[in-house]
């Protein structure tokens, strides 16, 4: 029997909307989607209280809706409901494996979802529930990485983790500078002064003004989550 214990007690999970879409053109792969969910059982097991934040990339990004001539302020609605529409497959998901979750969503469509209320998220948290906050913050011009990280401080968690395409911050965007080379760990500043495009400058603002670290890790590697609550070399720790 291991002894070791989470390095984190609780955490706010921010998880790809785009990498939903597994090896497919578009949507939510069924493989991926089990298997993100698997992940964060495997975490939630060990008594860290897990939050989620799911992006809808994968089915409406609001700035190509916007550039294709939309009214971007409604091109980010649309976005919005795509990350309800990810965050009920989730959560779905997660219950049929044996979890609990809840889903909250930022903007009012009560039939479908409960409405995100701060103490009841917490409660659902202290009961070891899996909560998933859609809608991002409910407002256009944002994006689900400044909603976790505005969720996260809201919640008190204690590290936002970004589980994304990339195994970490790079010196630039590896998928574009094969020469890019990571970073173990940076600071908010420095991440900001490079502009370095792996998170949008509002939401490491927000969690550089509030303290709160996040780490930047692949979704796409098997048992980096569970290693990242750990405490284990994992990703890139981003702090203040
Ligand atoms: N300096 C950087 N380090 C790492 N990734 C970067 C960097 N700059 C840009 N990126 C790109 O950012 C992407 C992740 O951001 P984003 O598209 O918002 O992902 P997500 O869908 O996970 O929210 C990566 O796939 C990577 O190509
Ligand atoms: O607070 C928010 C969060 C999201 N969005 C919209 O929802 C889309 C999907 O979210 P995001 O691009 O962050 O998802 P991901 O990159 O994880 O796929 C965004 O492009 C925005 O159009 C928004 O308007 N406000």
């Amino acid at each position: 029997m291991t002894t070791e214990k989470p390095a984190v007690q609780r955490v706010l999970l921010k998880l790809s909307g785009e990498a939903l879409m597994g090896d497919d053109a578009y949507g939510i792969n069924r493989e991926t989607i089990l298997r993100m969910a698997n992940e964060v059982a495997e975490v939630s097991k060990l008594g860290v209280e897990v939050a989620v934040v799911i992006g809808g990339g994968n089915i409406f990004r609001g700035m190509a809706g916007g550039a294709a001539g939309m009214d971007r302020a409604t091109a980010d609605y649309m976005g919005m409901l795509a990350t309800v529409m990810n965050s009920l497959a989730l959560a779905d998901t997660m219950n049929n494996i044996g979890l609990t979750a809840r889903v909250m969503s930022a903007i009012s469509i009560e039939q479908v979802v409960e409405p995100y209320v701060r103490p009841k998220a917490l409660q659902y948290l202290e009961e070891g529930k899996v909560v998933v906050f859609a809608a991002g913050t409910g407002n256009p011009f944002f994006t689900t990485d400044t909603a976790a990280a505005l969720r996260g401080a809201e919640i008190g968690a204690q590290l936002v983790l970004k589980a994304t395409k990339v195994d970490g911050v790079y010196t630039a965007d590896p998928k574009k500078d094969p020469s890019a080379t990571r970073y173990d760990k940076l600071t908010f500043d420095e991440a900001i002064a490079k502009n370095l495009g792996i998170m949008d400058a509002t939401a490491f603002a927000l969690c550089r003004d509030q303290k709160l670290p996040i780490k930047v890790f692949s979704i796409f590697k098997p048992g980096a989550l569970k290693r990242v609550v750990m405490g284990e070399d994992e990703g890139t720790l981003v702090y203040i």
